[in-house]
């Protein structure tokens, strides 16, 4: 369904990517998590063929999709600052979306206005943010693109629109499973819909995994200075503070029952980083990771 090796692009002399590689050849819902700047839209960009790559290789469905009007039927790309005509109102949305989509769904956006209560004649320009991010979510589904791109899909929705948010999706992807990509800073927003996240970083992704696998890397471990200090050895510290004799770090490592072991040996606190923590520090600058020692 994606295929891309080697991707590097730039914005005239500034490096969005580099050498990117991302596979993917079956139904999923994957979330792509990177820090303001890492190279999220730049990325969402050349899958949906808004972007031509300097170097490397794209398919989607098997097809470039750079200035490739056969694209449309494969993918369907909502921006975060989607550009819809200041004219336009929900009805000229839905048309248009039904106009350039050949799976598109009319019943399931019908459905999908009601259900978050848009109003159908008031311009789109004129929504609030949440309204904005509920119509790209509608465009979004009812495309019914086989690779379906959506940025920030949960900005601006509040707790209970954020749940039917989720509760659309999934049932649209039961029904007609397909690639849907979601992109976010917070990876907690997503999390219950996703199966694996690329974590994007430096203008490449550096993993691409199972949530599952992902969500239990990150040990947290605080105590006196000398205790903390015997337990990491060579372990990847990604965050360190120190605040007189007590010592917090943060290791790239899964967490396992012999860390529990070990850390209840030296009387050292141990616990399971969250996953937004762990990511943030997996992505931290090299020079910033240790700027609280
Ligand atoms: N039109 C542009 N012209 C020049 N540089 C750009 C342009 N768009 C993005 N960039 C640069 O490319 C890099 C990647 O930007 P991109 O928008 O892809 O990141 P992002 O991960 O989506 O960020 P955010 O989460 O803040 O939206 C950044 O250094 C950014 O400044």
């Amino acid at each position: 369904m994606i295929d891309i090796h080697n991707l590097s692009f730039s914005y005239g002399d500034v490096t969005a990517l580099e050498k990117v590689t991302l596979q993917e050849d079956k139904p999923i819902i994957t979330g792509l998590w990177g820090r303001n700047g890492s190279g999220k839209t730049t990325l969402m960009k050349l899958i949906s063929g808004l972007e031509k790559p300097n170097q490397g290789k794209i398919n989607v469905n098997g097809i470039n999709p750079y200035n490739n009007k056969e694209a449309m039927n494969h993918v369907t790309f909502m921006q975060e600052n989607h550009p819809f005509s200041d004219l336009w109102d929900v009805e000229d949305a839905l048309r248009f979306g039904a106009f350039f989509n050949k799976n598109w769904d009319q019943k399931l956006g019908d459905e999908l206005i009601d259900m978050f209560e848009l109003p159908r004649k008031k311009k789109i320009k004129q929504f609030s943010k949440g309204m904005q991010t509920m119509i790209k979510i509608t465009l979004g589904l009812a495309s019914k693109s086989p690779v379906t791109i959506m940025d920030e899909p949960s900005n601006g929705l509040d707790a209970h629109m954020r749940k039917q948010f989720y509760d659309v999706l999934l049932d649209s992807y039961e029904e007609h499973p397909r690639l849907i990509m979601l992109s976010t800073h917070h990876i907690d927003e997503l999390e219950p819909l996703c199966e694996k996240i690329a974590v994007v970083d430096q203008q490449t992704i550096i993993r691409y995994e199972e949530i599952e696998k992902l969500k239990n890397y990150g040990v947290h471990l605080s105590g006196s200075v000398e205790s903390v200090e015997s337990l990491f050895g060579n372990s990847k510290i990604i965050d360190k503070r120190k605040l007189g004799k007590q010592m917090n770090v943060m290791i790239d490592e899964p967490f396992n029952a012999d860390w529990e072991r070990r850390a209840k040996e030296v009387g050292v606190n141990i616990e399971k980083a969250p996953l937004q923590d762990y990511l943030v520090n997996l992505t931290k600058k090299e020079g910033k990771k240790y700027e609280h020692a």
